[in-house]
C-alpha cells in the first residue's frame, strides 16, 4: 500500500507521524456533502483529477490586525493516517443512497493521503487574510474530503492561539499569564487545543525566576556579568587563568518561552508546565486551627524542626497586633481561613501561595497569609504569594503591596515586599487594560472563560477554496469583493524593509521568478485597481513550505516541537510593527499579489462572470 511507502519515507528520516491528538479526528470527521461530492466525483470518473485548494480566512479576528497560525501538526497528523476502517466503510454505506455502487466502497477502502501535497506556512507564524495557511494538491476527491477536518483544526487553534497573543500584548511581557479555562472551555477539546496553542504566553526576560537569578548574577560582582539583549540568556563572564572565560546560566534559557496551564491532562500530552493555586473550597473546608493534627514542620534545610507551627503562625499574627505600622489595619482575623492555609503551607511550605479572598481581603485575607508566610521565613521557606479572586483588584493589589511592605519594614524580612500577585476572576483584554490605566501591583494573571472560550469572537472564519483543477486555474466569484477567491497555485513571500519590520506579504503565480532582495518589485491589492505600491525587500521569506510530500520528491520539513513553535510565535510578534499590533484602529497590513497574478485574476474574472442584458 502506498501510503507505508510514505510512512516509511518519513521513518528513515527518523520520524513516524502519530496520529491525531484527540482520537475523534478520523476521516468520518466531515460533513455529510463531503462523501457525497466524492461519490460524483468517482461516479463521473473524475475522483482522480489533480486538483489544488487554498486554507485561509478572510478577516483577522477580534477587531485585530494580525492573527497567530495554529493547528498545523494536527492536520499533518491526520493526513499521515488517514485510511478508512471497514466500519467506517459500512457506515458511510449505511448513510448513502442505496444506489450508491460497491466500487466506490472499494475506492474508500484503498484511500490515503499518499498522493495528496501539503504546502503550509510555519505553525506559529504571524499571518494576514487571504493569505494561504495551506496549499493542498491532490486527487480532488481525497481534498474535497479533507476539507472540513482541516478548516476545523486550523479555525479553533489559531483562534485561541491569537486571543493568547492580544491577551499577552495588553498584560505586557513582564507579567506571567496561566490559563484558568479548562472548566469553562466548549468540551475536552475545547480545554486541550487552547492549553496546547498558548504559543505567545512565554515566560520572558522579566519573569519573577528571571529577576531573582538575574540579582544573584549581579550580587556576584556587578562587573563580571552580561546579559545579551538579543537571547535573553544569562552569562556570567568569570575570570580564568589568561584572562576572562563565559559561563552561560542554561537553568535560565530552560525557564523562557514558557507557557504555564492548570490543565493536567495538557501537561501530560504536550510538556506545558502546570502550575496552580487552591479554590475557596479548601478555604471554607477549615473550621478551625484545632483540626490541624501533625504541627510540625522541618527547617528547609533540614537542620530542625519547628514541632507546633500553629503556633509558631500564631505568634506572628499577635506581633502584627502590637506593631505599630500594621496597627489598626484590622483586628481579629478569621480563624478559620489561618488554619486553612496554615494547613497547605504545612503540605507545601516550598510553593505556598493563598487565596485571600473567602473573607476579607485586607482584615483577614492578607494579615493571615503574611503570619503563615513569616512563620515559613523563620523556617527558611520563601512563600510564593496571593492570589486576589474578586473585587476591584487594582485596589487590592496595591493595597496588598504596602501590607507587604510594610511587613517587609517593621519586621526586617528583606525581599517580603516583593511577594507575588496573582488575580483572576472573568479578565479578558478590557479588564486587563483597565488595571493598567488605573495602576496595579499585580505580577501574575490566570485567565479562564474569555480565553478559551474567545468570548470577543466564534470563530475565525477559515476556508478552504479549490483554485486550480488539472493545471487549469478556478475563481469563486462574490457580490462581496471580499469572497472572491485568489485563482492559481500560488507562491506567497513576506517582504520586509529597512528597519526589519515586515512590510507585505505577495502572492505570485507558481512560475513566476521570486522576488529578490534589493530588486523592486510592483505589489498590488488584489481587487482595488489603486491600491499598489513598489517594494524593494531587505529580506524575503517564502511562507509555504511542503509539509507533507505525498509521492513528489519535495524535501521535508519537519513538525517542530511545541518549543520552537513557541520561540517562533514570540519573535514574529515582537518583529511586528508596533500600529499594526495596537489595541484601538491598528493599521492593516498589506496584502497583495504580483502586478501577473493581479492581472490574470482580472482576465478570468471577466471570463468567468456573465454579462448582464438591461431591458
Ligand atoms: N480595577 C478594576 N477595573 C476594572 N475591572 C475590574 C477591576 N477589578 C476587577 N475588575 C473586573 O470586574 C469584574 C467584577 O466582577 P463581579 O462583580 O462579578 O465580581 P466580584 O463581585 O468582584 O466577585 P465575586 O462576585 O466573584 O465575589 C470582573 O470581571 C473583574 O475582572
Ligand atoms: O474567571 P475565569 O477567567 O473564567 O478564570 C477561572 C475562574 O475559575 C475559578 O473560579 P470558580 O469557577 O471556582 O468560581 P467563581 O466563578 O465563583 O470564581 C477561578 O477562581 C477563576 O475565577
Ligand atoms: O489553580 C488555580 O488557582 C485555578 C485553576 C483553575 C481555575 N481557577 C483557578
Ligand atoms: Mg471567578
Amino acid at each position: 500500500m502506498v501510503v507505508e511507502k510514505v510512512i516509511a519515507k518519513w521513518n528513515c528520516s527518523g520520524r513516524v507521524v502519530e496520529g491525531p491528538t484527540n482520537p475523534m479526528v478520523t476521516p468520518l470527521l466531515t460533513d455529510l456533502y463531503q462523501f457525497t461530492m466524492a461519490y460524483a466525483y468517482w461516479k463521473a470518473n473524475k475522483h482522480q483529477e489533480r486538483a489544488v485548494f487554498d486554507l485561509y480566512f478572510r478577516k483577522n479576528p477580534f477587531g485585530g490586525e494580525y492573527t497567530v497560525f495554529a493547528g498545523l501538526e494536527e492536520c499533518i497528523r491526520l493526513i499521515a493516517n488517514f485510511k478508512f476502517t471497514e466500519d467506517e466503510i459500512s457506515f458511510i454505506r449505511e448513510i448513502l443512497p442505496g444506489s450508491c455502487e460497491d466500487g466506490f466502497f472499494d475506492y474508500l477502502r484503498g484511500l490515503d493521503c499518499s498522493e495528496v501535497e501539503v504546502y503550509a506556512i510555519a505553525e506559529g507564524s504571524v499571518v494576514f487574510p487571504k493569505v494561504p495557511l495551506l496549499r493542498i494538491e491532490g486527487p480532488i476527491a481525497v481534498a474535497q474530503l479533507l476539507e472540513t477536518p482541516l478548516v476545523n483544526l486550523v479555525n479553533f487553534a489559531s483562534l485561541v492561539a491569537t486571543n493568547a497573543a492580544r491577551h499577552r500584548f495588553v498584560a505586557g511581557k513582564s507579567k506571567q499569564l496561566l490559563e484558568f479555562g479548562l472548566r469553562r472551555a466548549q468540551g475536552p477539546d475545547g480545554g486541550i487545543s487552547a492549553s496546547k496553542v498558548l504559543l505567545p504566553w512565554g515566560v520572558n526576560g522579566s519573569d519573577p525566576a528571571f529577576r531573582r537569578d538575574l540579582k544573584l548574577i549581579q550580587g556576584a560582582s556587578s562587573k563580571l556579568r552580561k546579559l545579551s539583549r538579543f537571547t535573553r540568556s544569562l552569562y556570567l563572564i568569570v575570570p580564568s587563568g589568561k584572562g576572562t572565560k563565559t559561563e552561560t546560566r542554561t537553568f535560565f534559557k530552560a525557564e523562557k518561552n514558557i507557557s504555564v496551564a492548570s490543565n493536567v491532562a495538557a501537561g501530560k500530552l504536550f510538556g506545558i508546565p502546570l502550575r496552580g493555586t487552591h479554590s475557596h473550597a479548601f478555604v471554607s473546608s477549615y473550621m478551625s486551627p484545632d483540626e490541624i493534627i501533625d504541627k510540625s514542620l522541618q527547617s528547609a534545610d533540614g537542620s530542625s524542626s519547628c514541632e507546633d507551627f500553629v503556633s509558631l503562625v500564631q505568634t506572628w499574627i499577635n506581633k502584627f497586633q502590637l506593631s505599630n505600622s500594621l496597627r489598626g489595619i484590622f483586628g481579629e482575623t478569621n480563624q478559620s481561613e489561618l488554619a486553612a492555609f496554615t494547613s497547605y503551607a504545612l503540605a507545601f511550605p516550598r510553593s505556598f501561595l493563598a487565596l485571600v479572598d473567602t473573607y476579607d481581603v485586607m482584615r483577614s485575607g492578607i494579615p493571615n497569609f503574611c503570619a503563615v508566610a513569616l512563620a515559613l521565613n523563620d523556617l527558611g521557606y520563601k512563600a510564593v504569594g496571593i492570589r486576589l479572586d474578586s473585587g476591584d483588584l487594582a485596589y487590592l493589589s496595591c493595597e496588598a503591596r504596602k501590607f507587604f511592605s510594610a511587613v517587609e519594614k517593621e519586621f526586617g524580612v528583606p525581599g517580603f515586599g516583593k511577594t507575588g500577585i496573582t488575580a483572576s476572576n472573568d479578565l479578558n483584554e478590557e479588564t486587563l487594560d483597565a488595571l493598567n490605566k488605573q495602576g496595579h501591583e499585580v505580577d501574575s494573571y490566570g485567565i479562564g472563560t474569555y480565553l478559551v472560550t474567545c468570548y470577543a469572537q466564534a470563530a475565525l472564519g477559515c476556508v478552504f477554496k479549490l483554485v486550480e483543477i488539472n493545471n487549469q486555474p478556478r475563481i469563486k466569484l462574490s457580490e462581496d469583493v471580499s469572497k472572491v477567491s485568489i485563482p492559481c497555485k500560488k507562491r506567497s513571500y513576506r517582504l520586509y524593509g529597512r528597519e526589519g519590520y515586515p512590510l507585505v506579504d505577495i502572492m505570485t503565480g507558481g512560475n513566476e521568478p521570486s522576488p529578490k532582495v534589493g530588486e523592486r518589485i510592483l505589489c498590488r491589492h488584489p481587487f482595488n485597481e489603486s491600491k499598489r505600491a513598489y517594494v524593494v525587500p531587505q529580506q524575503v521569506e517564502e511562507l509555504l513550505k511542503c509539509y507533507w510530500p505525498g509521492s513528489s520528491d519535495e524535501p521535508r520539513e519537519d513538525l517542530p516541537p511545541l518549543k520552537d513553535i513557541r520561540d517562533r510565535c514570540i519573535k514574529q510578534l515582537e518583529r511586528m510593527r508596533p500600529d499594526h499590533m495596537r489595541r484601538l484602529n491598528p493599521t492593516p497590513y498589506k496584502v497583495s499579489v504580483s502586478a501577473k497574478l493581479y492581472d490574470f485574476i482580472h482576465f478570468l474574472w471577466l471570463n468567468e462572470a456573465p454579462v448582464g442584458e438591461l431591458q
